[in-house]
This record gives structure tokens, C-alpha cells and sequence, in this order.
């Protein structure tokens, strides 16, 4: 970055991990060099509205926590052989291509995964923190074949307890229960986690795009807001699966994820040379 490219972003660390500090009037936020993956998004006078594992592992293990970005493929759909659960950004080494100031004081930086020049498809994420935290995944398909895309990100959200909140704007959708052997159910009223077996893995294609998690305990309403994400995604793993996951284990209580995403049957065909994008945005209400 030269000086002025600079403006509101150093390097520091974040929950341990070595990250861009980005500020504006509006909030601090934090995106980490490794997964190039928003860690915290503080608005002023605010608690962190996303989550970092306390028990997060150290790279090259992905970091349980912020906002990873799943690209370009989705848990491991439509892939074949041994591939890493989610796509490879989330474990790249990313770089800042530039920063800014837009109006309204809101400080944007761009960034793009490094080592990734094996695939033919391009990866640059724009991140932008102000009142709203905004980030967008652009895909370019350098080649002269049309490319299948799935992705998401995958936002940790911190709350007070995850059996005592709800998220609206999902009742009445179907969605693949990948809990259940991906049994196709519909959403009857607001999501919680079941009080039998307090977990969730459920898929939601062609989901409405805008989503409140509603925390009492917290007091604060976080709305996730898709754009060009037909898909939402509702994760917690509840305690038993928790306690197989050395980077979870007993603090699976303290996020929901409320991903906004293209997966399951919502593929993205990006044409030859095309340009495609996702974004996610996320406010304290
Ligand atoms: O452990 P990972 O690879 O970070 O994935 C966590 C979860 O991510 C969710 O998005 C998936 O729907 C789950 O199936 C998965 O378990």
C-alpha cells in the first residue's frame, strides 16, 4: 500500500492473529492476513458483533470465527477426491490491493488471495466498514469455459446464548436438513434450535435475502442482509458435535451462523471472461 492508499488501514493483530486494523468514525474492524476473513466488526460504543473460537486453531488450520470466505466451492459440492471443506481462500495468504475512504466516512479495502493462480477463476474481496459492514466476493472466470461457483460467508455471530435467539425471515422456506440425510422440511415460523437436539444445519435455497437475529439476552438485533445470495445457510452444531470439534467444544452457545450464500441447488454459471458478485451486509439494529 503507498501512504495514501493507506488511509484507515495498519497491520496489527486481531484475537491473536496477525490482521488489517481498518477504522472509520462509524466502527473498527478487523481482517486477518490469513483467510483474508473479517474477525471483528465493532460499531462504536458496540460489542463485536462477530465471534472468534477462544479455542481457534493456529494456521494452516482455518480460523474458527469472523466471517470466512468459502470460495470456490461450498462445504465440498460438486467437488471430487480429497478437497478441503469449503474452497481454498479461507486458508490462502491474501493481500490488501488498495484502500480508500468513500463518502459517508466509510473506509474500504480490497483484497486478494495469493497462491491461487492454479485456478482459472479470480477472487477479489471488497470490504467496507462504516454504520453497515459490506463485503463483497468478485469472481472473474479467466477461461474460455463457462465455470460452475459455489460460495458463501460464513459469518460467526456472536450472541448471548444460541438456544435463546431467533432469526426471522426465514418461516415458510423449505430447506435441506443436512442434520437429517438432507431430508427437504419447511421452515414452520422463526428459526431457533430445536429443544430435543439443539442443533442446525439446515441449507435454504432461493431464501429471501434479508435476515434478523433476534438476542434478547444481548439485547441487540443483528439483520444480515444477502445481495446476489440466493441461498441462506443456518449453522450451530449444538453440543454433542461440538464436543468433537477441538476448535468449538463447549463454547457452541456463544455464535449463530447466518451465511448468505449461492449453494446447494443455487450454482452460479460464471461465462468465459465473466464477472460475477456476492455481498453481505450486516447491522446492528
Ligand atoms: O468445519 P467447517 O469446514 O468450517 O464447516 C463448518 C460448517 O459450515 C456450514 O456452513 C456447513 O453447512 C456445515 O455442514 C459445516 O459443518
Amino acid at each position: 500500500m503507498t501512504a495514501s492508499e493507506s488511509q484507515g488501514v495498519e497491520r496489527g493483530t486481531a484475537y491473536g492473529f496477525d490482521a488489517w486494523l481498518v477504522t472509520s468514525p462509524h466502527a473498527t474492524a478487523a481482517i486477518s492476513i490469513f483467510g483474508g476473513q473479517v474477525l471483528s466488526y465493532r460499531p462504536t460504543g458496540a460489542d463485536d458483533v462477530l465471534w472468534v473460537s477462544p479455542l481457534a486453531a493456529t494456521p494452516p488450520t482455518p480460523i474458527r470465527g469472523g466471517i470466512p470466505v468459502c470460495w470456490p466451492y461450498f462445504g465440498k459440492e460438486n467437488q471430487t477426491g480429497d478437497v478441503p471443506s469449503h474452497g481454498y481462500a479461507r486458508t490462502a495468504t491474501w493481500q490488501v490491493v488498495d484502500s480508500e475512504v468513500l463518502a459517508d466516512d466509510v473506509t474500504q479495502v480490497r483484497l486478494a488471495p495469493l497462491g491461487l493462480e492454479r485456478l482459472t477463476l479470480r477472487l477479489e474481496l471488497t470490504v467496507r466498514v462504516g454504520a453497515t459492514l459490506e463485503i463483497g466476493v468478485r469472481t472473474t472466470n479467466l477461461s474460455d469455459e463457462p465455470a460452475v461457483l459455489t460460495e458463501a460467508l460464513h459469518n460467526y455471530l456472536r450472541v448471548s446464548d444460541a438456544t435463546d435467539v431467533h432469526v426471522e425471515g426465514l418461516s415458510g422456506k423449505s430447506y435441506e436438513d443436512k442434520f437429517d440425510d438432507l431430508q427437504v422440511k419447511t421452515q414452520d415460523g422463526d428459526w431457533r434450535l430445536p429443544d430435543d437436539v439443539p442443533r442446525s444445519d439446515r441449507l435454504y435455497p432461493d431464501a429471501g435475502g434479508t435476515y434478523r437475529l433476534v438476542d434478547p439476552g444481548r439485547g441487540r438485533t443483528i439483520r444480515v442482509t444477502g445481495d446476489r445470495a440466493r441461498t441462506a445457510v443456518v449453522w450451530n452444531p449444538g453440543a454433542d458435535v461440538a464436543s468433537g470439534m477441538a476448535d468449538v467444544g463447549p463454547h457452541w452457545r456463544e455464535f449463530v451462523c447466518v451465511e448468505t450464500a449461492n449453494a446447494g441447488p443455487d450454482l452460479i454459471t460464471v461465462a468465459a471472461g465473466a464477472t460475477v458478485e456476492m455481498w453481505q451486509t450486516i447491522a446492528l439494529e
